[in-house]
């Protein structure tokens, strides 16, 4: 179910840390300088993706949004183009190499091409301990945050090269999260999760390294705690706030 962030993209920029490279929110304030662009935006319908499609889209980009519900999907799409904005929508979960093609297939439909892609899916299964953290969970957190960024990228790369004779050709931006170093006293509460995002942050230098010679930028954004569905646990969970407790909670979105 589609819920807008009751902050905007705008307000949380300031607490987001961007490694590498030039600043979202210096995209963010010219208008329409994506004009002929096209950005792949995974996870957004909801929360900081949604944000991040519907600024690339005001900015002029035609934006394809993505995310595991065809009924939140067809929601976005419709309340995007209601602002007058160039998107179209297909289901992807991101850990299945079916929906994977199938977003490449939308956006080569729609756009010939990709410029950006930006890979706000994520999940995280459990609050507990890395060590606590079973084979299922382990799977299902690198299958999403860390495997589907780098496999969507190699199937969307022959598209995004030559797309111009600009100096960049493409841009692909990959969430890691502060909550690692929020919270680096209490690692057991998000053991398994915090490995993953870490895990991006090398995912992150490996491609830029990889992609410098095609002029393709790869930076990783290190958001602050956004108020979205997926960070209510660590304002609701009380294990977060007092140290005794450690009790273990399944999330309600993944
Ligand atoms: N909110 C924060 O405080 C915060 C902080 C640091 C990092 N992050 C990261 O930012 C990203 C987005 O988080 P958010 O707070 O906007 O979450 P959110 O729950 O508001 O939105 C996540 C979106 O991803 C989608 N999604 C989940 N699993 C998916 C899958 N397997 N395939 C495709 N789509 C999937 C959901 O449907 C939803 O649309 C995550 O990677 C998260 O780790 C968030």
């Amino acid at each position: 179910m589609f819920r807008p962030l009751t902050w905007g993209w705008k307000s949380f920029l300031p607490s987001a840390t961007l490694l590498s490279m030039r600043s979202i929110s210096s995209v963010a304030n010219s208008s329409l300088k994506l004009v002929n662009k096209v950005a792949v935006v995974t996870g957004s319908t909801n929360g900081i993706g949604f944000s991040i499609a519907r600024r690339l889209a005001q900015d002029g980009a035609h934006v394809i949004i993505s995310s595991r519900k065809q009924q939140n999907v067809d929601q976005v799409v419709d309340i995007l183009q209601r602002e007058g904005l160039s998107v179209a929508g297909t289901v992807c979960h991101v850990g299945k190499a079916e929906d994977r093609e199938r977003l490449v297939a939308t956006a080569l439909k729609h756009c010939g091409g990709v410029d950006f892609l930006v890979c706000t899916a994520g999940v995280n299964p459990l609050v507990g301990s890395t060590l606590g953290s079973s084979e299922q969970v382990w799977d299902k957190i690198l299958s999403v945050n860390v495997k589907a960024p780098a496999l969507l990228l190699s199937q969307l790369l022959p598209h995004m090269e030559n797309r111009g004779t600009q100096e960049i050709q493409g841009t692909i931006l990959i969430p890691s999260s502060s909550l690692l170093i929020c919270f680096p006293f209490q690692p057991q509460k998000l053991g398994a999760y915090n490995v993953s995002k870490t895990a991006l942050l090398g995912l992150t230098k490996t491609l830029a390294v990889e992609l410098a010679p095609k002029n393709i930028r790869v930076n990783c954004l290190v958001p602050g705690l956004i108020k979205t569905d997926f960070s209510r646990v660590v304002s609701t969970e009380k294990s977060f706030c007092t140290k005794k407790k450690k009790k273990k909670h399944q999330l309600n979105h993944c």
